[in-house]
């Protein structure tokens, strides 16, 4: 009985001087930092009263002036969190050799979904991701272009149907959440999943899962990467493993089976398919590597622009001069660079103030409120003989906090387009606009995410007007849990068809 109360106590007192040890790391390395509290560090609140992101601007607008960077403890590991945007923009761009990893935990021997593109690092993403890039070229994003504009037609059709004629006050988010896995079904799958009519659609309800549904694990992996893989323990729940490893192996056999010769996303990987089968295993891909890129495009694209598109809407229904001046700008572009008053292409690439629009939406609501970076070796900071980062060392930039910081945005709480004219762009640090990232692990699906939103959009202001309803929030609320932006049980909007 003695022995095991002293035990005990001997762990405990053991572990309390390792504890003080580890959080006396960045204060005998004199880096700026709140006083952690035990066990928790820094992130008291986290994920239950606060979000990451209200943190991380804590700290950012109490430390920024101390230095290039603020330290914290993420739990019990240091973090750096960048705060100068010179050393920002080598971390991001000029320096990339030395921070081209996020250190994610992926499992590709027990979880092959998990070993895509955005949690792979090292060589194992510098031998993907040349591979992937042509996927979204400008050639492949007109392909794009055709199929979302045919999936924004019929969201404004089920959204007639359902405003019945007259104005309603409509529960917008899901339905926009409908467009986008759509978009992505057809894009992507090859598949007509048409969860604009039948929300419970399959695709739909897996996309939701894949995004939302965590295995009890998660965290674990998070924290002891390395201990995880031993465990073989895995990321992906099984039901959503089970669900597209089957989709795309089904869609590959069948186009093998019938020869069909397409030139969309799915013949890109059967061609990539072939080569490895042939031997070229420098340009091919294995049918384990194609299901996890596939499974990859979905995740990383499916909430991001959901969400996107769901915040301009609401922004512009706060801001109805805003959007008066858009549609109007929409009509103008098509009127000159169409036939037939469709909306094309070329026309979209005209339409300046909705760039601008979707620019300061990202910027409000950057939807990755946080990006992630890792260093290879020791890095000593230029400029700054008196800091380094160790090797190891976890990065985070902090994308909201820079995105509301009065410094490069006056009134960061009001939506303003005009902050993304020329002019204005000029006058900022490079890296003071980041939802996508920068350099050369900037988001890959960048200009298919922006025409998703921008197709969308176009066909929405079209066809309806937008404004406030009763219900709607007057600031927008955000799941603390998430690690996205994900609005708080979605919001309603009051929705009027135009005549
Ligand atoms: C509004 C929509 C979107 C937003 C805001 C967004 C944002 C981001 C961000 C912040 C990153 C990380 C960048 C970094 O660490 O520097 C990222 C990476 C990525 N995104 Fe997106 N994304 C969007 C749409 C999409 C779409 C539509 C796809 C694919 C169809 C996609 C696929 C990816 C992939 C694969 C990566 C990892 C790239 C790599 O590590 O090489 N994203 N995205």
């Amino acid at each position: 009985m003695f022995v095991s109360i002293y035990l005990a106590a001997g762990v405990c007192i053991s572990f309390y001087i390792w504890m003080k040890w580890r959080f006396s790391y960045l204060k005998r390395r004199g880096i700026a930092h709140e006083p952690p509290l035990p066990i928790v560090g820094n992130m008291w609140g986290w994920r239950v009263t606060q979000h990451t992101s209200q943190i991380m601007q804590r700290l950012y607008l109490k430390y920024k002036h101390l230095g290039p960077y603020v330290g914290a403890y993420f739990l019990m590991t240091p973090i750096y969190i960048i705060t100068d945007m010179e050393l920002l923009k080598r971390v991001l761009i000029k320096d990339f050799t030395n921070f081209d990893s996020r250190g994610l935990f992926y499992n590709e021997q027990d979880d092959p979904l998990s070993a895509h593109l955005f949690a792979v690092d090292g060589p194992k993403w510098h031998s993907l991701r040349p591979r992937m890039t042509p996927i979204f070229s400008g050639a492949k994003m007109k392909l794009m272009f055709l199929t979302v504009t045919r999936t924004a037609q019929e969201l404004v059709k089920v959204l007639k149907e359902r405003c019945g004629g007259a104005a309603a006050s409509l529960e917008v988010t899901k339905l926009l959440a409908c467009y986008t896995s759509d978009t992505i079904g057809t894009a992507i799958f090859g598949l007509e999943c048409n969860g604009l009519r039948d929300p419970k659609a399959p695709f739909v309800q897996m996309g939701l899962n894949a995004m939302l549904k965590k295995r009890y694990d998660y965290i674990f992996c998070l924290f002891f990467p390395k201990l995880s893989l031993k465990l073989h323990l895995k990321r992906t729940p099984a039901d959503v493993e089970a669900f597209y490893m089957g989709l795309v192996k089904d869609t590959i056999k069948y186009r093998e089976e019938h020869n069909i010769k397409c030139n969309d996303f799915v013949g890109i990987m059967l061609e990539m398919k072939q080569k490895y089968e042939a031997g070229n295993t420098e340009e091919g891909l294995t049918l384990n590597e194609i299901a996890a890129q596939m499974y990859v495009f979905l995740v990383a694209g499916f909430e991001t622009t959901a969400t996107a598109l769901s915040l301009a809407l609401y922004e512009l229904a706060r801001n109805e001069h805003i959007q008066s001046q858009l549609r109007e700008e929409i009509e103008e572009a098509i009127a000159q660079h169409s036939e037939h008053g469709e909306l094309t292409y070329e026309a979209l690439q005209k339409i300046k103030y909705l760039d601008q629009v979707i620019s300061e939406t990202l910027r409000m609501y950057p939807v990755a409120t946080e990006h992630l970076r890792r260093t290879n070796a020791r890095y000593e900071v230029p400029g700054h003989p008196h800091h380094y980062l160790p090797a190891g060392a976890q990065l985070i930039i902090p994308v909201y906090s820079i995105h509301h910081d009065p410094e490069y945005y006056p009134e960061p709480e009001k939506f303003q387009p005009e902050r993304f004219s020329d002019e204005a762009i000029q006058q900022r640090p490079s890296c003071a606009f980041i939802p996508f990232g920068q350099g050369p692990r900037i988001c890959i699906g960048m200009r298919f995410g922006r025409i998703k939103v921008a197709v969308g959009l176009i066909a929405l202001l079209r066809n309806f007007r937008f404004s406030f309803a009763d219900e709607t929030p007057q600031r927008m609320q955000f799941e603390n849990h998430s690690f996205l932006l994900h609005t708080k049980g979605g919001f309603k909007l009051r929705v009027e068809a135009l005549q």
